[in-house]
């Protein structure tokens, strides 16, 4: 799919892939999946931590920069496509991982949805650990599209390795390392409602078929499933520092993203140790309170990352929102709880919707402000807003 060059011709003949009975703004897709999901769900797809000031403060701050146009600048071709770790990415944007999505599928394979959205669009996603189909068949609905694990680096090491030599044999493109959950955060509507879908044991398919996870059981996953949720949750986290680095890095040839890096010393040295690319988070607000939104942490990443990619997300909603997170020097941008509403109002449609809306806005907007090109997307395209 391509997605830049919309002229007028689309108030003509519509943008393909868009769902009529779908909305195009972000703020009513919201309230749609809300009237959809069951409150439960709801509330820990979009729940956050503490009073979720973070979360809000995410969104809010794409509205404290403000794009100038640039005219005589004949933008009438763009070109959103990006290279990224040795393949052309058709636009600078990503499905970010999203755990438990299955909660938000009609059918529950919430995972094999995203993953033929990222099939159709060649947008592509990165996988949770956290999900509720195995890595394996996940990525036989990728096609084509790159393809990243995201790994909660486990307790065990013999689980992290083997949970990463099956993701390169499955062909994932690379690896993302999830550093800000190691622990869940302080999330009050999930502990209102005693709401934890890992630990009902929903999400726990890259566990159970891990021979390394099954090895460690007294008895298989089938035959004792709360043993089973037990030791998941001995394993699932580890707290990693410094130290552990080289231990990750030596886990894969592939390239290696650290995602939830919001310090820029942080950045500068993970480049130091190693790592292909920096992932600027703060995991949308739902692992801390009280912290500077993702937006405002970027910049500096982007100047210690000095050169190295550095993919974002946290607060993203619309098309203008990716052109500036692009504009403070992002390599691409992170879709995350836009798709997963739309996928609850219309599975894999609902996600190549919600990536040709955004795309489009991104694209029309590069072109009547006049920066064709993502090179032209630099920080002087942005001021404050006072
Ligand atoms: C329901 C939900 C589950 C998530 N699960 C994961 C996960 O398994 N791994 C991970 O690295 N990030 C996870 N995230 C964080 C996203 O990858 C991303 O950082 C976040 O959604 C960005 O914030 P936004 O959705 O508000 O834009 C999850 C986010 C949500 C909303
Ligand atoms: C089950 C959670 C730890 C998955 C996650 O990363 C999240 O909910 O943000």
């Amino acid at each position: 799919m391509t997605f830049g060059n919309y002229q007028n011709e689309i108030y003509l003949n519509g943008l393909g892939g868009v769902l009529p009975e779908l909305p195009m703004a972000h703020a009513e897709l919201e309230e749609r999946a809300r009237a959809a999901l069951p409150p439960s769900v709801w509330s820990y797809v979009a729940g956050g931590a503490g009073d979720e000031r973070t979360q809000r403060a995410n969104v809010t701050a794409f509205d404290r920069w403000g794009l100038i146009p640039r005219m005589f600048v004949g933008a009438a071709e763009r070109d959103l496509s990006v290279e990224l770790f040795g393949r052309i990415w058709p636009a600078p944007v990503f499905l970010a991982p999203i755990g438990v999505i299955g909660l938000c599928a009609q059918d529950g394979h919430g995972d094999l949805a995203t993953a033929r959205a990222a099939a159709r669009t060649g947008v592509p996603m990165v996988a949770s650990t956290l999900s509720v189909d195995p890595l394996e068949q996940v990525a036989g609905e990728l096609g084509g599209t790159p393809g990243f694990f995201q790994l909660y680096p486990p307790a065990d090491r013999d689980l992290a390795a083997s949970l990463v030599d099956r993701a390169e044999k499955a062909g994932y493109t690379g690896i993302v390392v999830t550093l800000d959950t190691w622990v869940t955060g302080w999330r009050p509507r999930d502990l209102a409602t005693a709401n934890f879908p890992q630990l009902r044991g929903h999400c726990l398919a890259n566990y159970t078929t891990d021979p390394v996870f099954r090895a460690a059981l007294a008895r298989p996953p089938e035959e004792d499933p709360q043993a089973t949720v037990l030791h998941w949750v001995q394993v699932f986290g580890n707290p990693l520092t410094w130290d552990d680095l080289p231990w990750l890095r030596s886990l894969t040839n592939l390239p290696l993203i650290v995602k939830g890096i919001c310090h820029p010393e942080d950045a500068r040295r993970a480049k130091d140790g190693g790592v292909d690319a920096i992932y600027c988070s703060n995991h949308g607000g739902r692992q801390a309170n009280g912290g500077l939104p993702a937006l405002d942490c970027l910049p500096g990443v982007v100047q210690a990352a000095d050169g190295l990619p550095v993919l974002f997300d946290s607060g993203v909603r619309s098309g203008t929102d990716i052109v500036k997170a692009l504009a403070l020097g992002a390599t691409a941008v992170g879709i995350g709880r836009p798709y997963a509403y739309a996928l609850a109002l219309g599975g894999t449609d609902g996600i190549v919707h919600v990536l040709r809306t955004l795309l489009a806005e991104a694209d029309l907007l590069m072109a009547v402000d006049g920066y064709p090109t993502l090179a032209a997307l630099t920080p002087d395209a942005l001021r404050p807003v006072h």
